[in-house]
């Protein structure tokens, strides 16, 4: 093995997330029961788990939205619930978010959605590296020709690649992205989904998928985890997962092929 194969597996192994026995109620409702959960770098994860099971919250706990009753959440070597205000705001713009919805600015166009974060977290950029910037985020995800478009006229699929581009822009180590492909069809769905395995490629980004979608689980990432009654199955190549004898898993895998 030649050296720098073995300095990339090394870096593969370096852990970017690790949630060590994480809980988390809300008055007399136990979400997360001791929740264990390991990303490395360069990989991607996808997170699957009933409506309702608390996918949204280990997110945002991860991100510093939502504080654990219990439990240690190291994301990028800091321990988000040791983080100050500023801090956590540094951190956050190391994980980027990619949200359910694609939340654009509908007063705004494109261009203008993807440079609003720019130059709020880098004031120090010229026009023209904005500028830049943001057309090499825009090729990235296929719509450097929607730059002027106002987000209402987009499809919903180029809504989500504009989100997606909106993300990518500040170059995050992390993405979260939180149902990539709900409520688009098919064809869109694969579209999105080879987005998200390009996007892990060029920037070698670490991503949690949440996901229902098993299409977008298996292809978009490495491992698989089954969020069931607050805690996960050990993180699982997808086939392996979908062997395990336990009736939410079969009952999550045959809803989904048989829709
Ligand atoms: N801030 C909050 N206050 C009270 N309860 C909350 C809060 N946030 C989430 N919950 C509850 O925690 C549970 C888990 O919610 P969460 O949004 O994480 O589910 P989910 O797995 O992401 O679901 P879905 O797949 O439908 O998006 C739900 O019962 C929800 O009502």
């Amino acid at each position: 093995m030649t050296e720098d194969r073995k300095l990339d597996q090394d870096v593969m192994r370096e852990p970017v997330i690790e949630i060590k026995g994480l809980y988390k109620s809300f008055g007399d409702l136990e979400v997360l029961k001791g929740v264990d959960f390991n990303l490395q770098k360069g990989q991607n994860i996808a997170v699957l788990g009933k409506s309702g099971t608390g996918k949204s919250v280990l997110i945002k706990i991860i991100v510093g939205l939502l504080k654990p009753d219990r439990g240690s959440v190291n994301v990028l070597g800091k321990e988000v619930n040791q983080l100050n205000a500023k801090e956590l705001d540094a951190l956050r713009l190391r994980v980027g978010f990619s949200f359910q919805n694609s939340a654009l600015y509908d007063s705004m166009n494109v261009f203008q959605n993807l440079s609003f974060p720019l130059t709020m977290n880098f004031k120090k950029l010229s026009k023209a590296e904005v500028k830049d910037e943001v057309m090499d985020a825009l090729e990235a995800v296929g719509l450097a020709d929607k730059a002027k478009q106002m987000p209402a006229g987009l499809s919903g699929g180029q809504r989500k690649r504009i989100g997606i581009a909106r993300t990518l822009i500040l170059k995050p180590e992390i993405m979260l992205y939180d149902e990539p492909t709900s409520g688009l069809d098919p064809v869109t769905c694969t579209e999105i989904n080879e987005l998200i395995v390009e996007m892990q490629e060029r920037y070698h980004t670490s991503a949690i998928v949440i996901t229902h979608d098993l299409t977008c689980a298996k292809t978009t990432s490495q491992k698989v985890a089954m969020l069931i009654d607050g805690s996960f199955t050990k993180s699982e190549n997808f086939e392996d997962l979908f062997d395990i004898e336990h009736p939410q898993i079969k009952s999550f895998y045959n809803y989904n092929f048989t829709k």
